[in-house]
């Protein structure tokens, strides 16, 4: 394991070839929503010391934007229940964002006592997943979250947007794009800095994303979106790679491929962090993350759930440690 570290932070020729690709590539902005979305459907309390060492573990890798706890109602996701306690232990790391999700007025009061610099909204882009997730319909969603928006602007608290179920819903079916845009549009005007699109049950393929990139960038730019994959059919990375076409940057990711929500029924984990950062190697990307600490974190996670990662990446590299240096040779394009 020590030597990918090495490998990784000093192949110089890794950096040069590196270097070239990277032209298409510049940089990737990595959004950990592992803490959050990756433990809210664990059916297990993580108690809070878990959850806040998972935070530094991630903050120790290199992560710089990680998404902590939520501030939903207790009687919907328990799991979530001890956001304040989280934010309130957590170790905070100079130049880290520590977003937390807020779904009403009265969450953004109780964030608001912790120290938030960041808050995320999350209006669905159906109606038969809005009123599963948020016990109403997508407009009435909008007007709870643009009082939270207006807030937090006024607090000069920095506001993200989520659209879920952005590429199928599972009671809806497919859904138009030209809806997912015009949410996203609504968020934009909110006050949000960038809306996270949201394939909350990962049924899309790089075709439904390249027909969904046209229509939303027809009233935003690439800068402003990120991409939120979960990973139910395998197509986590082929379709981040169509979004990454369209001049996205931003990416959400799970620590070990952890997630799904308790109200989108099939939902699974998220692409996973390990995945995503041995993926950017391979396109020559640098994004100052420590893969072997990454590891450490996923395993640190999956071993406290007892139940085995679901980062491919972090199962190859663990059953075949001899082969390590191979493995990331080829993640690092040096061959
Ligand atoms: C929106 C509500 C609250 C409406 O839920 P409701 O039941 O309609 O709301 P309510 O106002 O009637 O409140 C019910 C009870 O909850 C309390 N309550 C109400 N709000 C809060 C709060 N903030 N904090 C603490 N307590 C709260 C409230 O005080 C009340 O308690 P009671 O009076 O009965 O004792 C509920 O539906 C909810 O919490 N939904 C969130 C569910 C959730 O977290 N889902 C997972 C999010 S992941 C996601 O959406 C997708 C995403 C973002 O990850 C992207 C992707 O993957 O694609």
């Amino acid at each position: 394991m020590q030597f990918i570290r090495n490998y990784i932070h000093k192949s110089s020729a890794s950096a040069a070839i590196c270097r070239t690709i990277s032209t298409t590539v510049p940089e990737i902005r990595i959004y950990e929503v592992g803490p959050r979305d990756g433990l809210q459907n664990e059916s297990k309390f993580v108690p809070t010391e878990i959850k806040t060492e998972l935070i530094h573990k991630l903050a120790n890798a290199g992560i710089k934007n990680i998404e902590s706890a939520s501030f939903v109602s207790p009687k919907w996701v328990k799991q979530m229940s001890d956001g304040s306690e989280v934010m309130k232990s957590i170790k905070r790391v100079q130049g880290v964002n520590y977003p937390v999700l807020i779904p009403n007025l009265k969450g953004y009061e109780t964030a608001k006592g912790c120290n938030i610099e960041e808050i995320a909204i999350f209006p669905a882009g159906s109606e038969g997943f809005s009123q599963k997730n948020l016990n109403c319909s997508v407009e009435e969603g909008l007007k709870r979250f643009k009082l939270v928006a207006d807030q937090a602007v006024k607090d000069g608290i920095r506001v993200r947007g989520y659209v879920s179920c952005i590429l199928g819903c599972p009671y809806d079916g497919p859904i138009s794009p030209k809806a997912i845009a015009k949410i996203t549009e609504e968020l934009f005007a909110m006050g949000c800095y960038e809306v996270s699109l949201g394939d909350t049950i990962g049924v899309g393929t790089a075709g439904s994303v390249r027909k969904l990139m046209r229509e939303v960038l027809s009233v935003t730019t690439p800068d402003n979106i990120a991409l939120h994959f979960h990973d139910t059919y395998g197509q986590g990375l082929s379709n981040l790679l169509a979004g990454l076409e369209f001049g996205i940057r931003t990416v959400d990711s799970s620590i070990s491929g952890l997630g799904g929500c308790p109200y989108a029924r099939g939902a699974s984990g998220n692409l996973a962090t390990e995945d995503l950062v041995y993926f950017l190697y391979g396109l020559g990307v640098n994004t100052n993350v420590d893969l072997v600490k990454l590891i450490e974190a996923g395993r640190y996670i999956s071993n406290f759930l007892a139940k085995p990662t679901e980062s491919r990446v972090n199962r190859a590299i663990g059953d075949k440690i001899k082969n390590c240096e191979d493995i990331v040779k080829m993640a690092a394009c040096t061959l």
